[in-house]
């Protein structure tokens, strides 16, 4: 049996994005998000360049919106949302990811690529305009989050760009391979928070064991809690994901796993519940959502993205017995 891992890597990505690096140090990084993404699906990366008080202001404007009156967060429910946008607050117990567990405790707030109503796009699946709170100006949230979300685009570039480059060279794909994958992307950043569970209910988790369903997942955690798990297939264990100082969380998701057909892992992961409320933020890199491809290893099939999300979205929020059925 496999010995049991405590932790997953830790990868400074410095060498990557800086120009004056040599080839060598840059391949380390390609070599190692490669061991990480092939063997956990899961990384703590470090070196993004995103600083520590973008992180801090990110989780100030987290706490101040899901500190307003629930009836104001309720005017701008997901359910407000145009077509099938799916924008703005998610309450608690609204997704379930296994029949025999209770829904998920957290509750999110959810922004996506600013479309604006008159886009022909509009209100088709996760396209259309932000829902914003109207009682925090705009200068205070919105821009903020919106400047957030242009780092989190970037470092989601990045990212691609690097397993671009970790693809076993028999494939004979090019490096830029996931560039029409990153091409106008769904890129939906859910500000998720945990009300403390004072009370275990071994049927109650913050978020039950799931995939991603997109591309690569930025996670952004408040230190000083915990929760995250990440499963590994050989020892049957969940490894905890602690919040690590300037790192965020890096997974790769279901469509990267079947674009490469099982070669980068979308891995199981929860959230457990704890005596604490916890507060984080997912960022994820769907991608371009009109991508249909054959898959990279040249095995044959075809994957398509916006089919892939549209599915796990029904099949998640499908047993929750308002929003979703009617809209997706
Ligand atoms: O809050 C977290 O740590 C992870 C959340 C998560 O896995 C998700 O929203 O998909
Ligand atoms: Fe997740």
């Amino acid at each position: 049996m496999a010995e049991v891992p405590q932790q997953i890597p830790t990868i400074d990505i410095s060498a990557w994005v800086n120009p004056a690096s040599s080839a060598a140090d840059k391949q380390r990084v390609v070599d190692e998000v490669h061991h990480a993404a092939t063997t956990y699906g899961f990384f703590q990366c470090a070196g993004h360049g995103i600083t520590p008080e973008t992180r801090e202001q990110i989780f100030d404007l987290s706490k101040r919106f899901f500190s307003l009156p629930m009836e104001e967060r309720m005017e701008i429910s997901v359910k407000k949302s145009l077509g099938q946008s799916f924008r703005g607050y998610e309450p608690p117990f609204l997704q379930n990811h296994h029949k025999h567990l209770l829904p998920d405790t957290k509750e999110t707030f959810v922004v996506g690529a600013e479309i604006p109503a008159d886009h022909p796009d509009a209100g088709t699946f996760l396209n259309g305009p932000n829902l914003w709170p109207t009682s925090i100006p705009e200068d205070d949230f919105r821009k903020p989050l919106i400047s957030y979300q242009s780092q989190m685009v970037a470092l989601g570039n990045t990212l691609l760009k690097i397993l671009g480059h970790g693809l076993p060279k028999s494939w004979n794909c090019s490096p830029d391979v996931f560039d029409s994958l990153a091409e106008n992307p769904a890129i939906p950043m859910r500000m998720l928070h945990y009300a403390a569970q004072p009370v275990h209910d071994e049927k109650q988790f913050g978020v039950g064991a799931h995939t991603d369903f997109g591309s690569v997942t930025i996670l952004l955690q408040q230190l000083g809690t915990k929760g995250l798990e990440v499963w590994y297939p050989p020892t049957e264990t969940w490894i905890p994901v602690p919040p690590k100082e300037n790192t965020f969380v890096i997974n790769i998701g279901d469509f990267v796993d079947r674009y490469t057909n099982g070669y980068y892992r979308s891995a199981r992961h929860r959230v457990i519940t704890t005596d604490k409320e916890r507060y984080s933020v997912a960022f994820f890199f769907n991608g371009n959502m009109k991508l249909k491809a054959p898959v990279l290893d040249g095995s044959g099939g075809e994957v398509n993205l916006g089919d892939h999300i549209r599915q796990r979205a029904i099949a998640t929020y499908g047993a929750a017995p308002t929003l979703i059925e009617s809209k997706v």
